[in-house]
């Protein structure tokens, strides 16, 4: 397995860019190291692919480099970057048996038949189909196909990086769950550099160690999933992020103190730069329904399970708060509360609190 080193990379699909929203990808410096679990999360049209094409040297960049241990391959072929990919849809040989389709990566590549059949076992020892190596691919369920798929780009031990692309796409809802942690507990145990491509935050979350924010050809934000639901480096991570998402709440700043809807609040820390749109962060979590603070009318209440999440308006401004009850009045007059250490201030999109020593 390798280190994957990303750096300085542009890419533009119209032969003379000129302005910046003519990049797919705007400028990523990346390092993703040996061994680690990495997802790269955004909505459609951020860039994935385009990136995930680099990598596998399908695309070559317009600008930049790709290191593989610190060796360049940014102008080597595919299949000479040694990666293994499981795509959106099953890859699998429907006239050969499940034994065979794991085999068929190594046999591709003259590896002596006792090691194929150890590590076949293994593969199939891990993805819990031992029971069904005899069978053909053809008579598998869509959810036993897409596993088989997956095996096929873990049973190589010499590949430089396995990579998923969206690859529970086509997986039941109710059998998602059970292959995300299974992907999770694979990761563990093989211990790959593995880059887990989705627009689902919950599967990024769920498989990586590290996770890679992007928006519009950017990454606003590379974190472990506690980092980027705490401390949000950029609002659209804040609202991408988490269920619902973060509030972000047009606010200005007055002589040091940050007004909210005429409202004084007071944020984690020191208040960093100037001018530029200045916006409030703070989760639902973190905002509580209380007798005093700013005042605000209950608009919603819907009851989730666990909690309930409670929309309220400040003047024209919805601000959600997560209550432990849904027993509030639709229409109510309330006060809300931010806790403050929770509470950050973002100038044009980027954080612009410190955290208070
Ligand atoms: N072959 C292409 N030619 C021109 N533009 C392209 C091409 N492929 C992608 N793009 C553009 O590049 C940008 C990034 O697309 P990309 O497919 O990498 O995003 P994505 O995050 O993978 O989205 P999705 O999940 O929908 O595939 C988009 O604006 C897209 O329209």
């Amino acid at each position: 397995m390798a280190k994957i080193t990303l750096s300085n990379l542009r890419h533009s699909y119209l032969s003379n860019p000129t302005d910046p929203q003519d990049y797919a990808l705007k400028e990523i410096d990346l390092d993703w190291n040996d061994g680690g679990a990495y997802a790269l999360l955004g909505p459609s049209g951020c860039g994935k692919s385009t990136l995930l094409n680099i990598v596998s040297g399908l695309l070559t960049p317009s600008a930049g480099r790709i290191l593989f241990d610190d060796k360049d391959v940014t102008n080597l072929p595919p299949d000479q970057r040694n990666i293994a990919q499981v795509f959106q849809f099953p890859v699998i040989y429907d006239t050969m048996t499940v034994r065979e389709n794991l085999a068929f990566p190594l046999r591709n590549r003259g590896v002596a038949e006792a090691k194929i059949a150890e590590r076949v076992a293994e593969i199939a020892t891990m993805l819990e189909v031992e029971e069904m190596l005899d069978t053909r691919a053809a008579h598998l369920s869509p959810d036993n196909k897409q596993k088989i798929s997956m095996g096929r780009g873990l049973v190589r031990d010499d590949v430089n990086v396995v990579m998923f692309d969206e690859p529970l796409t086509v997986i039941d809802p109710h059998l998602k769950w059970k292959l995300r942690s299974k992907l999770k507990e694979l990761h563990q145990r093989v211990r790959a550099t593995m880059i887990y491509v989705t627009h689902d935050q919950t599967e990024a979350l769920t498989f990586a160690d590290q996770v890679v924010v992007m928006q519009e050809g950017e990454v606003v934000q590379v974190g472990t999933p506690v980092e980027l639901f705490e401390r949000p480096q950029h609002t659209f991570v804040g609202h991408f992020i988490g269920s619902p998402g973060m509030n972000i709440l047009p606010a200005s700043v007055d002589d040091g103190r940050v007004i909210f809807n005429g409202n004084s609040v007071r944020v984690e820390g020191g208040i960093t730069g100037e001018g530029g749109v200045t916006e409030l962060g703070v989760r639902p979590e973190f905002v509580s329904v209380s007798d005093t603070g700013i005042p605000a009318r209950v608009r919603k209440v819907s009851d989730v399970g666990r909690h309930a999440v409670i929309e309220t308006m400040v003047g024209d401004t919805r601000v959600r708060a997560v209550a432990e009850t849904a027993n509030f009045e639709q229409g109510a007059e309330v006060h809300l509360a931010f806790q403050q250490d929770q509470t950050r201030l973002y100038r044009d999109g980027w954080i612009a609190t410190e955290v208070a020593s």
